[in-house]
């Protein structure tokens, strides 16, 4: 057993060299979800912050809304660990946004923030991108609907507009490149968990066991990304000229130019980076949404026939949806509301590094401790909602069917560090919705297995894999 630092937040023993390692890993195997472990464990030790060693890592985890508010928007949890494993992810050296901390992260995300803007991130424009992006599902749908898997069928739409909005081009359903794109962040989702995978712990296991640890694996999902990247930067390079901005590429590559003291953080690599911080935040967490969103249409029908009955109050066949509109639809808003609080896609967010020593919940937390987000226990905590466990929009509606927001769900978390894409998810996840469902009935594909709702376990969760018929609706 090793001894603890003084007053470190409760939790079990910790083992000599592994900590609590095995034993989490076992836990999320059984409870099926690292998320489930954590809160089993800190419901056995009566705590609001767990604390575990993991390797020779200090994790807390954070349970409660006032608490996990606390750490998001405080200065002293704003860092990111620095690792092996998130080295790895970055594919050699903490780069981008995502991963980094301090000036670099400031630099790059206030670049990125801006330019977006720029290019329209959060206005017209992109809602026109993500219209166009419709208008191509639609088309699909209309040709043959009638067994489609809708995680996968959706997540080309968001990809597509960060993909319009970085290299300037419109990515076609046709070209193998999109579907390359996908498998390859599928696969890379795979080869991580939340506390950095075992490599994270044992990073000499990629010289004895590449395979098993899932070494070979990131490495070769780095090097696809890192061509694929490149092959665009080159491209912009040629052809850059002074004063040319019309996608974030060409900003960036005229940013380098600049011989400011900033420009260290403008180079190939980080530019490369930046790119797959986008597209991983992005792609999965929003197509997800929507899987788990149809998913609970197909559970409740009753839900579903709310929901197109709010919209054919507004609509009719030709009239056209913006994202402005949501207003409107204050039972469709509810009904995503509570997808995301019931089926949220981040269980656990994070990982933060405390950059001095704190203190959280009157527990010590030394310097460098990593911190993890319970956003799956804030979700299901019956103190902030009644009956956690069953899907009902209506606790997001008043008496008189008005919109009732509740501060206490947070999907895209709070502070400096939240959400860069959140304007882009929630207009692809409404807009996508409501244009479907405006157009169609879903119910499940004859053939397909019932589900249970039970999500599917991993760094974000998915819905299990159901088979959407798509049954037009006469408008
Ligand atoms: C339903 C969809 C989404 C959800 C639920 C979601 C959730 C989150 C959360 C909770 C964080 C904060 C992590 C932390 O506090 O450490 C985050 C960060 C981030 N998200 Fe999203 N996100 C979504 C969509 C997107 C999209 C569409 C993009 C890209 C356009 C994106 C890009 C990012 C990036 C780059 C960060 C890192 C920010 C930083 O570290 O400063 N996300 N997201």
């Amino acid at each position: 057993q090793v001894k603890k630092p003084p007053n470190f937040p409760p939790g079990p023993y910790w083992l000599p060299f592994v900590g609590n390692l095995p034993q989490l890993k076992k836990l999320s195997k059984k409870l099926g979800g690292q998320h489930l472990a954590l809160s089993h464990l800190a419901k056995e030790y009566n705590t609001n912050v767990l604390g575990l060693k993991l390797g020779k890592d200090y994790v807390v985890t954070v349970f409660t809304y006032p608490l996990i508010r606390d750490v998001l928007i405080s200065e002293e949890f704003e860092g990111r660990p620095d690792n092996f494993f998130l080295r790895l992810r970055c594919m050699g050296q903490k780069r981008g946004i995502t991963c980094t901390e301090g000036e670099e992260w400031n630099t790059l995300r206030n670049f990125v923030n801006r330019h977006l803007r720029n290019l329209g991130f959060g206005k017209k424009p992109m809602e026109k991108m993500i219209q166009d992006e419709i208008c191509d599902i639609l088309t699909i749908l209309k040709k043959d609907g009638s067994d489609i898997q809708v995680d996968k069928f959706l997540a080309p739409c968001v990809l597509s507009v960060i993909w319009t909005l970085i290299t300037g081009e419109k990515i076609s359903r046709e070209n193998n490149q999109l579907d390359e794109l996908l498998d390859l962040f599928n696969l890379r989702s795979k080869a991580f968990d939340m506390t950095g995978g075992t490599l994270t712990q044992y990073p000499w296991l990629r010289y004895f066991l590449p395979e098993w640890s899932g070494f070979n694996l990131i490495k070769s999902v780095n090097t696809s990304l890192k061509n694929l990247f490149m092959k665009y930067i080159r491209e912009h390079k040629d052809g850059w000229f002074e004063g040319r901005n019309e996608d974030l590429i060409y900003r960036y590559i005229s940013e380098m130019k600049t011989n400011t003291e900033a420009s260290k953080y403008f180079t190939d690599d980080h530019l490369v980076m930046v790119c797959v911080d986008l597209f991983i935040g992005g792609a999965q967490t929003t197509s997800r949404t929507l899987g788990f969103a149809f998913l609970m249409m197909i559970m409740y029908p009753e839900v579903q026939k709310k929901v197109q009955e709010q919209i054919d109050k507004h609509y009719d066949k030709n009239s056209s949806i913006e994202y402005s509109d949501r207003y409107k639809l204050p039972y469709v808003e509810a009904v995503l509301l509570e997808t995301i609080r019931y089926r949220y896609v981040v269980p656990i967010g994070g990982p933060r590094r405390v950059t001095k020593n704190t203190t959280l919940d009157g527990y010590y937390l030394p310097k460098n401790t990593t911190v993890l987000i319970s956003f799956y226990s804030i979700n299901n905590d019956p103190e902030n909602w009644q009956n956690p466990e069953i899907f009902n929009p209506e606790r997001f509606l008043d008496e008189k069917g008005s919109l009732l927001p509740d501060e206490k769900l947070i999907p895209f978390a709070l502070g400096r560090r939240r959400c860069v894409g959140e304007i882009l998810a929630k207009n692809c996840i409404f807009l996508l919705f409501v244009e479907i469902l405006r157009r169609y009935n879903v119910s499940l594909a004859p053939g397909s297995k019932p589900p249970t709702g039970k999500p599917i376990a991993g760094i974000t969760l998915s819905p299990e894999s159901y088979r959407v018929k798509f049954t037009e609706r006469s408008l």
